[in-house]
């Protein structure tokens, strides 16, 4: 089969021709508009989660294996999928890692909340403890800070788990549920005006979930009573055209890439490409994607906690995303569908950004011992003594 087959990609994921050239003709689409002339020859279908994979879509090909190169798959009709018996995949967990250090990032942005967290004993609750909530947890523990975590699907977990309640009474929330719309604890508009009024009015809740976990509507109403709350999203009800209103009232807005490391998403398309072979019993071919760490020195005179921030701001500013993407929206001046295109644009345009594990710190010897273990604890690589 190996050379033969029809591959429709997303054009937006990166390294397909690398990855899955060998197999067949890698033809780009864009993935938002997706229909089912394109993908009426294909063999295999490959997405990111703006292109809806459904009996609409599929109906009249001949697809056998539908790869996304996501985590969440909210997007694929598995339903659909398993009962045609069409082999698909995701690629669990592969960008967790970027989310968590989006949500390092976030706290960065907020005058004393490392302090808050790692000296006065404030606490962060998580929504959702699957690879990103559990990854996150683990470096906060590492950390020394407190956890609470709420995950009514889990039932085996070496961790105690907490009420909803609990979670959102933490001083920092962070939202990692994937979009379901049944099942016992569906997710879509979990969060509302009853769970947003159980915040404490200092706490920042961050959403880098998906968007409709949180009823943006209500957020705004929320927000409109209580202005001085802080609130994180990356994700949004109804990308690209996002409710605008709900822009100025949010403390820090990005588009959709807290996943969007270069590491994630290359560990995207080499998962789906590992799935695809496998689905179609065709050897996989060995791919080197070895990239060497990145030196980085931190200035040796700062505290422990500004030395922390110094290094994550230095690898990943997520006020730079907020800039870039509040500058967007005003330059689409209230126009909805070019909102939409800005969004994406930003979305397709995303600088470099490399996880915090792809950053050595080359005098870590060198700095207070509070800093080194604080760096190890939150994913930097530190120089041997
Ligand atoms: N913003 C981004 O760029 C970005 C990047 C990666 C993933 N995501 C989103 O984050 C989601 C989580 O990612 P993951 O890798 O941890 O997924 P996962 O499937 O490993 O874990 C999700 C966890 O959420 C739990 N859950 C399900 N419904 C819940 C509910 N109603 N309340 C609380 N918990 C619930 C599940 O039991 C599971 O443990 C993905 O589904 C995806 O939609 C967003
Ligand atoms: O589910 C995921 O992995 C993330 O939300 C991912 O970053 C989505 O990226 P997209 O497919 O929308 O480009």
């Amino acid at each position: 089969m190996a050379n033969t087959l029809h591959i429709v990609a997303d054009e937006n994921i990166p390294y397909a021709d690398e990855y899955f050239s060998h197999l067949g003709t890698v033809k780009k689409v864009h993935g938002r508009s997706l229909c089912a002339e394109q993908v009426a020859q294909a063999d295999v279908l490959l997405v990111r989660s703006v292109s809806q994979v459904n009996e609409a879509l599929l109906n009249n090909s001949a697809v056998k294996f539908v790869g996304t190169a996501t985590i969440g798959v909210d997007h694929l009709d598995t339903a659909y999928l398993d009962r045609k018996q069409i082999s698909w995949a995701n690629a669990p967990a592969c960008n967790a890692h970027s989310v968590v250090d989006y949500v390092f990032s976030c706290i960065s942005q907020f005058a004393g909340l490392w302090q808050q967290l790692l000296m006065d004993g404030h606490s962060v609750g998580i929504i959702g403890l699957g690879n990103v909530g559990s990854r996150l947890q683990q470096r906060l523990l590492a950390l020394g800070i407190k956890t609470k975590a709420y995950d009514p699907l889990l039932s085996d977990t070496s961790l105690p788990l907490d009420q909803l309640e609990q979670v959102l009474a933490c001083d920092v929330v962070c939202m990692h549920a994937p979009l379901t719309n049944s099942g016992p604890y569906p997710s879509y508009h979990m969060i509302g005006m009853t769970q947003l009024q159980q915040l404490k009015p200092q706490a920042v809740l961050i959403n880098a979930g998906r968007g409709a976990v949180v009823d943006n509507q209500q957020l705004l109403s929320f927000l409109q009573q209580r202005p001085q709350q802080r609130v994180v999203l990356d994700v949004w009800e109804n990308e690209p055209q996002i409710d605008l209103p709900l822009l100025p009232a949010i403390a820090m807005a990005s588009p959709h890439i807290a996943g969007y490391s270069l590491d994630g998403k290359i560990l995207g398309t080499a998962m789906i490409y590992q799935s695809c072979c496998k689905a179609l019993a065709i050897a996989p071919k060995p791919l080197a994607n070895e990239q060497p760490l990145i030196p980085f020195e931190i200035p040796a005179h700062l505290t422990a906690i500004a030395g922390l921030s110094y290094a994550i701001k230095q690898v990943y500013d997520v006020s730079e995303d907020d800039r870039r993407f509040r500058a967007a929206m005003t330059a689409a001046a209230g126009d909805a569908a070019l909102a939409g295109q800005y969004f994406d644009e930003l979305r397709k345009n995303y600088p470099e950004r490399r996880e915090f594990s792809c950053y050595q710190i080359t005098n870590s010897p060198q700095l207070n011992q509070q800093l080194q273990n604080w760096l190890g604890a939150s994913g930097f690589v530190l120089a041997a003594n």
